[in-house]
């Protein structure tokens, strides 16, 4: 009878013209209809049909809401556009702002569930915090118009304002969200002069009034003393709660302008974001500034010269919602079969092969401050590695790849990023997302050498060298001028702290340029730092002597002279280079003691006695003993089943392939970057 009713069902189904449908979805369709199958017993053949009719009249109506949705997208005026970010510190609320503005306008069902959903990578969960700019396309009514939003939900941690900076190239506008309970911090100020220097629309909004420790008035009143901010136009919300959200997008709509395009003039069309799809290739992320582009046209890169045949074009929802066509003034995606990494390169501008354009823009690459090795666990898989890096690569470009090698570590690369968190999140998007787990060696930053008058070994005299890794500092002796990396830093704190924080600058070797009061509570610090003091432990130093309180922001400022050594390593009496660190001068007896320390708690007994040594020069400044120990997993089990004793044994060598063997000594892998964790 079963058996019937189905071929029934899906007779009638054939006979309403959906045979393809039916052939190619079967499985889907006998689960789609489960619900009209489980209640066959009661069922007529007719009630089947009708609804059969009813469903497959609603699929169709689904799809013409679906084209007429495509038309819009398609059609929409250029004055009816809205372009903006949404920028702010960290956890001031951007992520939670924009779930808001998702509900409101209807793009997304209202749930309590709707947590940050536009982080939608593994690590910004596990972390709680944004890593990547997302874009999504949003309407809104508004009287009797209705506007199409663009709006790009961005980091807030300093390491990722590079996803910042190349956001706001495809804006006309800013939201620049500070929390009203905490106050402006130093990002607030880092992102208002990011966005002031790009001739932004700038409409200041005070989040989270519904917290009973809110100031807003005291928040309106710092922006009005930093940034000449008018307090009236303030703009108030709880983007928890929705309080004052339906009038921030009314602002949005009044206060930001509509992109100036013309969509007759050549394409133009700014490649901002990127990322990599195993089918379809590289995929970009584009602002039209102006003309327009279709599925089928023939586009070039102005980077590469490269031409294109598009495969597809769309809009961010924030998934991929293909249309037929993108026009000025329009954010979107592009998909043409883009292969490499190399190819879709951010800041390069695509246009129609039929109407060549030149001066385009350029977007500034972000400079990557920090450097580590990065090798494979071992070397037969350094393939799956090298295709993790590139692929990654593509989706957070603000990272510099160069090929490296490593006596102990073998063939890799070395990578440069735009600071640690940067560098953390970057390996475990690594192994969460490619599944492909590496080494990573100390970060250092780029010191920049003079080499004395004559040829000196391989390099020539009067040259000037950059050097990221510290295995190849050359000798003392050739060396005539050295300088170091430097960056002006912004603290904002409340003064109670003050002291703690003045302490804490000057040992990390900090020059004190400014000091100013925010309001009566809170003061704004600038020191200038040599960067290889703060890019390890500085911001958690701060934090944990502020209680939370203070935050920290810095940007590049050039290089200044200075005296450094290598700090080398010896592990029973063999040099490990990577394991070397560069450091000024004066710290030297302190970091070799401290560098001897950690590494006897963190390398593992082993059968044999490890003496742990700190050298510069070749004259041992610190030395540490790591005592001989064999751990016998199975000592605790007296007789016994056998499996048990061969899982204890299997999971400690599960444990040592997360070794590496260097010097006959099994070192952990993640040792190069905890030696620099400060106790
Ligand atoms: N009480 C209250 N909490 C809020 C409000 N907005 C955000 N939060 C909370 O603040 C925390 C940080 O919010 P997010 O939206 O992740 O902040 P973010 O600025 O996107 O963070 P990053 O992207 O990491 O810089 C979360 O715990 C939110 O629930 C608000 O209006 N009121």
């Amino acid at each position: 009878m079963m058996r019937l009713l189905q071929t029934k069902v899906f007779r009638i189904i054939v006979d309403h013209g959906c045979r393809c449908k039916l052939e190619n979805t079967h499985k889907s369709i006998v689960k789609e209809y489960s619900s009209i199958l489980n209640h066959r017993k009661n069922t007529t053949v007719s009630t089947l049909y009708r609804r059969s009719c009813r469903f497959y009249s609603l699929e169709a109506s689904d799809k013409q809401a679906a084209a007429s949705e495509r038309e819009k997208f398609e059609n929409v005026p250029a004055e009816l556009i809205r372009n903006f970010s949404i920028i702010a510190h960290v956890d001031h609320g951007k992520s939670t702002l924009a779930d808001r503005l998702l509900e409101i306008t209807g793009t997304m069902k209202a749930d309590p569930s709707n947590k940050q959903v536009l982080d939608r990578l593994q690590v910004e969960k596990d972390r709680g915090i944004t890593v990547k700019a997302q874009s999504v396309s949003i309407w809104h009514k508004s009287g009797d118009k209705e506007y199409l939003l663009n709006l790009i939900d961005t980091p807030g941690h300093v390491d990722f304002s590079n996803e910042v900076f190349r956001s706001l190239s495809a804006c006309q506008g800013v939201l620049l969200l500070v929390d009203a309970n905490q106050g402006v911090q130093a990002q607030t100020v880092a992102n208002f002069y990011l966005a002031f220097s790009k001739d932004l629309v700038i409409l200041p909004v005070l989040n989270k009034i519904d917290l009973k420790n809110a100031e807003p008035e005291v928040v309106a009143n710092q922006l009005q003393a930093l940034f000449d901010i008018d307090p009236s136009d303030v703009l108030k919300i709880s983007a928890k709660t929705g309080q004052g959200v339906p009038a921030l997008l009314e602002a949005i709509i009044g206060r930001i302008p509509a992109p100036q395009t013309d969509r007759d003039l050549p394409l133009r069309a700014l490649i901002y974001d990127s990322w990599f799809d195993r089918y379809k290739g590289a995929i970009v992320v584009v602002y039209l500034q102006t003309g327009q582009i279709r599925v089928g046209d023939h586009i070039c890169s102005a980077h590469t010269g490269i031409e294109y045949t598009v495969k597809s074009v769309g809009v961010l929802r924030p998934h991929q919602q293909p249309t037929n066509k993108l026009s000025g003034g329009q954010v979107g995606y592009i998909q043409c079969n883009m292969r490499t990494t190399q190819e879709a390169h951010i800041g390069d501008t695509l246009y129609l092969k039929s109407q060549p354009v030149t001066d385009v823009e350029q977007l500034t690459p972000a400079k990557p401050m920090v450097f580590a090795g990065v090798f494979p666990l071992d070397q037969s898989q350094n393939p799956v590695l090298r295709t993790a890096i590139e692929k990654l690569t593509l989706n957070d470009p603000a990272v510099s790849v160069k090929q490296d090698t490593s006596p102990a570590l073998g063939q890799g690369w070395r990578l440069g990023f735009l600071g640690l968190l940067h560098m953390e999140v970057f390996n475990q998007r690594l192994e969460q997302e490619h599944n492909a787990h590496a080494i990573i060696t100390a970060p250092s930053v780029t010191y920049k050498l003079k080499i004395k008058g004559k040829k000196n070994q391989e390099l020539m005299g009067g040259e000037t060298i950059y050097i990221s890794n510290p295995a190849h500092w050359p000798h003392p002796q050739i060396i005539e001028e050295m300088s170091e990396p430097i960056v002006l830093a912004t603290i904002i704190t409340p003064d109670d702290y003050l002291g703690k924080i003045m302490s804490l600058c000057n040992e990390r070797r900090g020059i004190q340029q400014n000091i100013s009061n925010i309001d009566n509570k809170r003061i704004m610090l600038q020191f200038v730092f040599p960067l290889n003091e703060i890019i390890v432990n500085f911001h958690d130093g701060l934090k944990a002597i502020s209680s939370g309180f203070a935050s920290f922001d810095y940007e590049d400022a050039g290089y200044s002279p200075t005296n450094l050594v290598k700090l080398s390593i010896l592990l029973n009496g063999s040099a490990v280079d990577e394991l070397s660190i560069i450091v000024h001068h004066s710290k030297v007896d302190f970091e070799g003691r401290a560098l001897c320390r950690k590494l006897v708690e963190i390398i593992p007994r082993q059968m044999f006695q490890i003496a742990i040594q700190a050298t510069v020069n070749g004259k041992i400044i610190a030395r540490e003993t790591l005592k001989a120990y064999r751990k016998d997993v199975t000592a605790k089990l007296y007789g016994g089943d056998v499996t048990r004793r061969t899982k204890l044994l299997k999971q400690q060598a599960e444990g040592k392939k997360k070794m590496k063997m260097i010097a006959n000594i099994q070192i952990p892998r993640d040792t190069f970057i905890e030696i620099l964790k400060k106790e």
